[in-house]
């Protein structure tokens, strides 16, 4: 897969560039703010249909416009592909495929592969489950894009018994009657949710397991485990659904006095061990950040393994993160097959090799001049 061409339409700082891409390795430099993380995001947004700075499409929007478009042309095995995005403060969003208008966005899901890796994922081990879950969720979204609609019904029986838990003007007999539906709405549409879930994490641990031993040399042994509050024992869909059931029997008065679900996929967690320790509290530093590269890498390659196209990788400002070895292995890995788009305030920090075969563009105030402009 290789992208070829990215325009931007009064997104973030970006009044109006038509980039064409195409050496295998592109260097943005430029100081900061001036828009190098914009332009990955505007990717990121492409592949993924979310942003993993912005909450909502009025941030993505230039202040004091109406609306930003996001297109790409994307050369794949099978062909091209035009995307495009039109992105709106405070509406819906309109997603084209091939100039043809889509349904839902999840239609133009998939033709976009992409792995981000900016200083933020260093969360990944050390930051709150949340991100862990972020971070699945993203990967499933572009495996399987029908993931979007699964992962969007869930949130919203979610949202909506909270907000029935919440409710004071119900009498106890009331709610007792009306959640019933709810549980069963709720352990529904958790168990594709976190079907999925558990079967990304038994996919990716291997490869997370080669990369991780790769980086440290062999000398620590790494595990990753799906770790949801129920047994995975059986990981049909109608077991999972019967554990989730027994299970929110038993927080029900909890939950009751809480006014909030305590059950399902939204308390996830993904362990991370070193030699049998959870690497989020005991891991260095250096381990945790191994462990993100490894994760990273892992993920890179399971993509590549199921769509058949290698992804694009995006590193946002990470090299600096990385001391000389990590910075090698990921050089390494990444070699002449993956197209990479980094963004960097020096250039002093890239391997003269690196540098060589890459085309390198600055980025001043939203606009992208060859090097040396
Ligand atoms: N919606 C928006 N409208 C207009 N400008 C925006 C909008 N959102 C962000 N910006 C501008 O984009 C710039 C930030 O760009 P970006 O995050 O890409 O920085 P960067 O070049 O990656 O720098 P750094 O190295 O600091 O990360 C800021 O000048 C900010 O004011």
């Amino acid at each position: 897969m290789f992208l070829q061409s990215l325009q931007l339409h009064d997104f973030r700082n970006y009044a109006e560039l038509a980039l064409d891409l195409s050496s295998a390795k592109t260097i943005l430099v430029g100081d900061n703010a001036q828009g190098k993380s914009n332009l990955l995001e505007a990717v990121q947004l492409l592949a993924t249909g979310r942003s993993s700075r912005a909450l909502r499409d009025r941030e993505l929007v230039t202040q004091g416009k109406e609306q930003s478009r996001v297109a790409a042309r994307i050369e794949r095995l099978g062909g091209t592909v035009e995307l495009e995005l039109i992105l709106r403060a405070g509406k819906r969003r309109t997603v084209r495929l091939g100039g043809e208008t889509q349904r839902t966005q999840a239609e133009a899901l998939g033709y976009l592969n992409c792995v981000s890796f900016s200083s933020i994922d260093l969360d990944l081990v050390r930051g709150a489950p949340e991100t862990r879950r972020d971070w699945l969720d993203g990967i499933l979204l572009q495996l399987e894009p029908i993931y979007t609609s699964l992962l969007a019904q869930y949130l919203q029986v979610l949202h909506q018994r909270n907000a029935l838990l919440r409710r004071t003007d119900l009498s106890s007999e009331a709610l007792a009657e009306q959640l019933p539906l709810w549980d069963d709405l709720l352990t529904r549409h958790a168990t594709p949710v976190m079907r999925r879930r558990h079967r990304l994490l038994l996919r990716l641990a291997p490869l997370a397991q080669h990369w991780h031993r790769a980086i440290s040399g062999g000398r620590e042994n790494f595990a990753i485990h799906y770790q949801p509050q129920i047994a995975f024992e059986r990981e049909d869909a109608q077991s999972v659904q019967q554990a989730l059931t027994e299970l929110l029997a038993q927080k029900q008065a909890l939950e009751v006095r809480r006014g909030t679900s305590l059950v399902g996929p939204h308390r996830d967690e993904v362990e991370l061990t070193i030699d049998g320790i959870p690497a989020r509290q005991f891991g260095s530093q250096g381990q945790q950040r191994t462990l993100v590269l490894a994760l990273k890498l892992a993920e890179l390659n399971l993509l590549e393994q199921v769509t058949g196209e290698v992804p694009l990788l995006l590193l946002d400002d990470v090299l600096a993160e990385l001391d000389l070895h990590r910075q090698d292995q990921l050089l390494g890995a990444i070699g002449e097959r993956v197209q990479t788009i980094v963004t960097t305030t020096h250039l002093g920090l890239f391997d003269s090799q690196w540098l060589h075969s890459a085309t390198v563009l600055t980025i001043k105030q939203g606009q992208v001049h060859p090097d040396g402009a």
